[in-house]
């Protein structure tokens, strides 16, 4: 078992994962993986299809049980408690696919968000309505808020499932391809958000095909293949390691998205 170097980041770890095991059956979707998030960064996670990324965030939210390892957030293990608990303790996650409600205004989806009431600080009605309105804001959809979700374009639908996973103030976002099928304006869009909620300091892990757009946006890259790490550091350097230009571009520097 190998120990993360994301430490040489400095500051305080937030979100760690030791010797985390998911198998289905036979097969070994993530196997002995170690992964820390520093307070205030953005970490990155890149590997081919089927290298184990969104087991490992299905993992981290508790929505897959452990074969094996620790999960520990602010210190405390948490690989034994369950999903909406985790949520509740500040963990929160956009998924693959959008997952908005179309008969509920953007607004109103938004505001689902705010259901899962935080334990250590929960809120009053009014600070709700204005950490709803901090998400809108944060994510430029004021003028789109009363709008459904079919009448606002796919990206603008990826906002809101940010704005959703951001209205409860967690203290990590988990992002699982949110600029999937985006063009690269939309792209750039989302990266300046991330790289917005990293100023107001908050802990973030991606998970992106878009080589361009990881070495951009995070502070660490891990690489995966076959459920393991093969690679971690700097993103520049990840990216460049003939590991992961082997496993995760094919062929070597060629290909810049998956
Ligand atoms: N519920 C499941 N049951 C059985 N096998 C699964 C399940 N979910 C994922 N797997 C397998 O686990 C491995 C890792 O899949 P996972 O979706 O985590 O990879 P990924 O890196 O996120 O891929 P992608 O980039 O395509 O989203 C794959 O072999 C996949 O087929």
């Amino acid at each position: 078992m190998t120990t993360s170097n994301s430490g040489s980041l400095g500051g305080q770890t937030v979100l760690e994962a030791r010797d985390v095991a998911v198998h289905y059956g036979g097969i070994k979707a993530v196997d002995g993986l170690n992964i820390s998030l520093p307070a205030g960064k953005i970490a990155g996670i890149v590997g081919p299809n089927g290298s184990g990324k969104s087991t490992l965030l299905a993992a981290l939210t508790r929505l897959v049980p452990l074969t094996r390892g620790e999960l520990i957030l602010g210190g405390r293990p948490y690989h034994h408690k369950a999903p909406h608990v985790v949520a509740r303790h500040g963990v929160s996650r956009t998924f693959q696919t959008v997952r908005l409600l179309a008969d509920r205004t953007i607004r109103e989806n938004i505001a689902l968000a705010t259901d899962v009431r935080r334990v250590d600080k929960p809120p009053t009605r009014k600070q709700l309505e204005e950490q709803i309105d901090v998400a809108i804001e944060r994510t430029g959809l004021g003028s789109l808020q009363k709008r459904r979700p079919d009448e606002v374009s796919y990206g603008v639908q990826r906002k809101v499932e940010i704005a959703r996973a951001i209205a409860n103030n967690p203290t990590v976002l988990l992002l699982d391809e949110p600029t999937a099928g985006m063009n690269r304006q939309e792209r750039n869009q989302i990266s300046e958000l991330m790289v917005k909620l990293r100023q107001d300091g908050l802990t973030q892990l991606l998970i992106e095909h878009d080589v361009q757009m990881m070495v951009d946006t995070c502070d660490y890259l891990y690489a995966m293949n076959f459920g393991v790490l093969i690679a971690e550091g700097e993103p520049e350097s990840v990216i460049k390691d003939a590991a992961v230009q082997e496993a995760y571009l094919g062929t070597r520097g060629s290909k810049k998205h998956a």
